[in-house]
């Protein structure tokens, strides 16, 4: 992939977040999810690639746009597997809280796992801590390297997981163990991406969120250096018969960065909608302008580029074309 494209994607990204955000506490998530698919599905048709969409909105079925098995792109240029997140975290734009992003990877053709739509274990951390993982051993002994390798007490071991009831148990431990604990609401594509980029303060991110959003935080730790390993958790018979139908032969096998992400040719883009983790949220300003926050990388080089853009809105024509 030309690395041109990289520009190009973070353009679809900004426009799905511009779109989103016109929703930002008004209470709909669906207007909101359906308005950054809108936005992101028509910006596509600029864009040089021939693409299709592994991981998207769901099935034909139950998904006007972006469905997985779409075609996106202009039909030219490299043949790529698109994975993405138009709004991540619905219920934070609805509700107005942080971490929600428009989100996008795209690699070379066949490398993107095409995970289903259920729960995934993940375990992620950025570069000084890739390599020191396990999902099979007890999350205590995990938590005691990284301490060591980092070189601090583990009372300043900071730790993400999603607030959930679920969790209970590994909450326990983060207790007992003495580390701290900075809980999500929602939106585990940030949380898990947020431990490799230094600013965050975050060490490491645990717990079981969508299988798909763990594939593109993949793809955003594999331009970073990070690393994150993942588990499906089919729920029944249904859902394990759906891994299998998707081409995944083991489905309890513990994932690798090179089973979700199986190249360096990757880019990935995200925009953040509400102020976040790692990204500012859409800003609305007064002069018919509003800024919007990304960060675009690919793998290939590791280049990390926050781009701060301030849009005239009145030339944003596909914004208003697809408002919702
Ligand atoms: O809310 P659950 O069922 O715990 O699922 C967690 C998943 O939901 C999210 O928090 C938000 O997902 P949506 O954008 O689909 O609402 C994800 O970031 C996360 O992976």
């Amino acid at each position: 992939m030309e690395r041109e494209l990289a520009l190009e994607i973070v353009r679809v990204t900004e426009l799905a977040a511009l779109s989103a955000a016109k929703w930002m506490g008004r209470g709909d998530k669906n207007q909101a999810d359906g308005a950054a698919t809108a936005a992101m599905r028509a910006m596509f048709d600029s864009v040089s690639i021939r693409g299709t969409v592994v991981i998207g909105e769901g099935e034909m079925d139950e998904a006007p746009m972006l469905y997985i098995g779409e075609q996106v792109g202009n039909g030219q240029g490299p043949e790529v597997d698109v994975a993405v997140d138009p709004l991540e975290g619905t219920e934070l734009v609805a509700k107005g809280l942080n971490n929600a992003l428009a989100v996008i990877a795209i690699a070379g053709k066949g490398n993107l796992l095409h995970a289903p739509d259920m729960y995934m274990e993940k375990i992620a951390v950025g570069p000084a801590l890739a390599g020191q993982l396990s999902l099979t051993e007890p999350l205590e002994k995990t938590l005691k390297r990284a301490a060591e390798v980092l070189d601090k007490p583990l009372s300043n071991l900071t730790i993400m997981i999603l607030d959930r009831e679920r969790h209970r148990e590994r909450i326990e431990t983060l207790r007992r163990v003495g580390v701290r604990i900075k809980f999500l609401s929602d939106g585990d594509v940030a949380g898990a991406i947020a431990p490799a980029l230094s600013e965050s303060g975050i060490d490491m991110y645990v717990g079981s969120g969508g299988a798909p959003e763990g594939v593109l935080a993949a793809a955003a730790l594999r331009c970073l250096g990070g690393e994150l390993l993942g588990r499906l958790l089919p729920a029944n018979d249904e859902e394990y018969d759906r891994c299998i139908a998707m081409g995944i032969k083991d489905p309890h096998k513990i994932l690798t960065m090179n089973d979700m992400v199986g190249t360096d040719d990757v880019i990935f883009a995200a925009t953040g909608i509400t102020p976040g983790e790692i990204l500012n949220g859409v800003r609305y300003m007064p002069n018919l302008r509003a800024e919007t926050h990304s960060i675009v990388m690919r793998a290939k080089t590791r280049t990390i580029r926050f781009i701060q853009s301030s849009h005239y809105l009145p030339n944003k024509q596909l914004l208003q074309e697809t408002y919702i």
